[in-house]
């Protein structure tokens, strides 16, 4: 009889030559970039600025590429390619040659790579056998063959194993979401690899990988476009702090550092919203009336006087009249600049005409002829205290959380700037001026910013000083580039470096700040491409945020419109896209769910349609082995249910993660009854270091997933909602394992 395990054992051995030969490889090329990073080092601070620039511009460089070669390290290679000519391809984080340039491995966005992804055994381009090489640390522990060539079935060397998608989907969830390089799925690469202008939006249900598929793009289109978008950046935009830091890691490991990440509360640089719990507030503030809201309240800071006012100027008093004020305002106005720009204009006017008013009346007091300085005169008009406060009472200069703190904290300011809101919708908007900024007010805040401009004009001047003397810059670094270009070579990264990588660099030595740093931290910036997550939940304002930051209109908009809460206010894509792009946008599909067992897409699929939603039948790829259950307590039994029900899904994830979903009401109750048994193991969002217990809610929860949930008082989870079933809907799609559902009370449709 003849033993299989010697052929699979002999394949599994060649691979481990194989792999080992790359591991080799990349240690060799991170000793090459160290070493040259310490001689660049070593060089220290001499010789021309331009010498010391360079040589900082290829420390930076070393330094990422660096970085790039130690975050690879975890599974760096994970697919093999057999090609009807006879070559093999292997597919892995980036792409590595040896010495004499021959490719070892091959980067998985490369065009090369595609098919290890799309090959079909009916399209196979080219491909007899696909073989995944599964890792652990840097040992290769099994494979699995896909043959798309019938004439291989019968070849020895073929081994079938446990199925490496089956693998990924059934491991233990950590509370960090892992890359899915390894087992990207065809539906799933089409979309990575869609063509990067315009916009695109891709819907898929609950767990259909679009997070995944999101991340994964925006570290495609870095690699594919490097030369567009490495200067203006991408931007991946996420619903919240918890879930940034549950998708952190996916693009290090990737080797991609160059993405700018924000939630939605962190859209403008240096506010940090909270959530707005009040949905009826969000929603008020989500519509784009709004945007003449803000408008108005910034037009109602350019006042004039309700009457004559005198002004005391060096002795000498002068009137300031409504028609004068009125006059210059409207001058000021035409400009088209924004108002603290336009300010100026204003300013400058009325300075002219107090001047010369007050030239006529030392005329007439001295009798004296045309022979008054007039620079003195506008100097003494200028540095007059009533002159100053007069003007500053008919266009103050503002920033944007002033305009706002004022907007929302006096009555009578909202009313002037929002007089067709309804008396009742006002007084929900009104907030104490101490109160934080949310979520909901970032937009508004953006909105100001733009139609505030700079403070002060003399920062306006100093940002055109400073784009002049980048052109300047990047006119130099090309004449440098020309010259190192054989020098680049010799480092493997020509045409990796361009000028604006030798500007950014030499700009601040030490201080070096990349690309990415710098959209982050600037409101203006714009960027090459933004991806947008959980997009259902944005509202009008959102977007038109998220549009000014892209005027290429360069979008990847991923969500799912059934998942939408009450605070997002619409139904559909094209009704949440039209007042931007109008219908210039593609929609591609997600079908299948792999985070959610069958048995739970069911029931959470009965509900969303008990309710009306549009949710299609789930296809998921697998069963599950626990059947979920919905069980009705006394308010009495509820904590012992559980904390009985945390005890058993516990046993059964043995050492997964495990989420109690409640309603935001009985949030901290719930934590304090968990931390009474569990103390630190329990956490919050999507769990923290030795977390294996989280307290969280539906809004939370959103874009996270579990191992086990249970899920409390449903029915009052829809009404938080305002009566609508996304946010359940959500919380019951979390689990990869498990669903264990609580209630006291009634129970929504669906689930009863
Ligand atoms: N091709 C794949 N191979 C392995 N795992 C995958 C694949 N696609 C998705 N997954 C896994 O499925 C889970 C769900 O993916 P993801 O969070 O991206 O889904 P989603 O569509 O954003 O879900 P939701 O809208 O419910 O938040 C993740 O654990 C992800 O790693």
């Amino acid at each position: 009889m003849t033993d299989v395990v010697p052929v699979h054992q002999t394949e599994l051995e060649h691979e481990r030559g194989y792999v080992a030969g790359l591991y080799e490889r990349l240690d060799e090329l991170r000793a090459e970039k160290e070493h040259q990073l310490a001689r660049v080092r070593k060089e220290g601070p001499q010789g021309s600025v331009q010498n010391v620039s360079e040589r900082d511009a290829f420390a930076t460089l070393y330094e990422d590429r660096l970085a790039q070669l130690y975050a690879v390290d975890d599974r760096l290679v994970f697919g093999r390619l057999d090609l009807d000519g006879g070559d093999e391809r292997y597919i892995g984080r980036i792409g590595l040659t040896d010495e004499d340039q021959v490719r070892l491995m091959v980067d998985w966005r490369a065009p090369e790579a595609g098919a290890f992804y799309q090959a079909t055994a009916h399209q196979r381009l080219g491909v007899r056998r696909r073989r995944h090489l599964m890792l652990r640390g840097r040992t290769v522990v099994d494979l699995e063959d896909d043959v798309l060539d019938a004439t291989l079935l019968d070849d020895s060397s073929v081994h079938h194993g446990a199925g490496a998608l089956l693998a990924a989907v059934t491991a233990r969830r950590t509370g960090q979401m892992g890359d899915i390089v390894a087992t990207i799925q065809a539906e799933q690469d089409a979309i990575i690899r869609s063509p990067l202008k315009g916009v695109l939006v891709v819907q898929g249900g609950p767990g259909t990988g679009k997070t995944a598929v999101a991340l994964h793009r925006a570290a495609y289109l870095l690699y594919t476009h490097r030369d567009r978008l490495k200067t203006a950046g991408v931007l991946l935009v996420g619903p919240s702090q918890s879930f940034m830091r549950y998708i952190d890691r996916v693009l290090p490991s990737l080797g991609e550092t160059g993405v700018v990440m924000s939630s939605l509360g962190r859209l403008m640089p240096g506010i940090k919203a909270v959530p707005e719990t009040d949905r009826r507030i969000a929603k008020i503030k989500g519509r784009l009336f709004m945007a003449d809201v803000v408008a108005n309240a910034v037009a109602n800071r350019q006042r004039l006087p309700a009457g004559p006012r005198k002004v005391d100027v060096a002795g000498t008093v002068l009137t300031i009249r409504p028609k004068q004020v009125r006059r210059a305002r409207d001058r000021a106005r035409a400009t088209g600049k924004p108002h603290n720009e336009a300010r100026a204009t204003f300013v400058k006017i009325m300075v002219r005409e107090l001047a010369d008013q007050l030239k006529d009346k030392l005329e007439k007091s001295s009798g004296a002829g045309n022979n008054i300085d007039r620079s003195y005169l506008t100097e003494d008009v200028r540095t007059s205290r009533d002159v100053r406060i007069a003007l500053n009472l008919c266009w103050m200069p503002l920033t944007p959380e002033k305009l706002l703190t004022d907007l929302f904290s006096k009555p009578e300011h909202l009313e002037m700037a929002a007089p067709f809101l309804k008396a009742k919708q006002r007084r929900r908007l009104l907030r104490a001026a101490e109160d934080p900024w949310t979520e909901a007010d970032v937009p508004l805040l953006d909105e100001a910013a733009e139609l505030l401009g700079e403070w002060d004009a003399s920062a306006g001047r100093a940002q055109a000083d400073q784009k002049a003397a980048r052109k300047r810059d990047l006119a130099n670094a090309e004449a440098t580039l020309t010259n190192v270009h054989s020098m680049l070579e010799d480092f493997g990264v020509d045409g990796v470096v361009s000028a604006e990588d030798l500007v950014d660099a030499n700009q601040a030595g030490d201080q070096y700040v990349s690309a990415a740093e710098r959209a982050a931290t600037d409101r203006t910036w714009t960027y090459g491409h933004v991806v947008v997550d959980e997009s259902q939940e944005l509202s009008p304002m959102q977007w038109r945020l998220l549009m000014r930051r892209c005027p290429l209109k360069s979008f990847t908009i991923v969500g799912d419109i059934a998942q939408a809460s009450s605070a997002a206010d619409v139904t559909s894509w094209a009704e949440a896209l039209e007042p931007f792009v109008q219908d210039r946008w593609r929609l591609e599909e997600l079908t299948v769910n792999y985070r959610t067992p069958a048995r739970i897409t069911r029931m959470a699929a009965t509900v969303a349609q008990a309710a009306g939603l549009p949710v299609s039948t789930p296809q998921a790829v697998r069963e599950g082995d626990w059947e979920p259950t919905v069980t009705r307590v006394g308010t009495a039994e509820r904590e012992a249910a559980l904390l009985a029900g945390v005890a058993e899904d516990l046993e059964r994830i043995d050492g997964g993660l495990l989420a109690v979903i409640a309603p935001v009401s009985l949030e901290r109750e719930v934590a304090e009854m968990l931390r009474a048994t569990y103390a630190d193991r329990v956490g919050s969002g999507g769990g923290g270091l030795g977390q294996d217990i989280v307290a969280t809610t539906p809004g939370e929860a959103k874009g996270l997933e579990f191992d086990a949930v249970v899920l409390l008082e449903p029915e009052q989870i829809v009404r938080e909602a305002g009566g609508v079933v996304g946010d359940l809907y959500v919380a019951m799609t979390r689990s990869t394992q498990t669903l264990r559902v609580l209630t006291t009370g009634e129970l929504p449709a669906g689930l009863r």
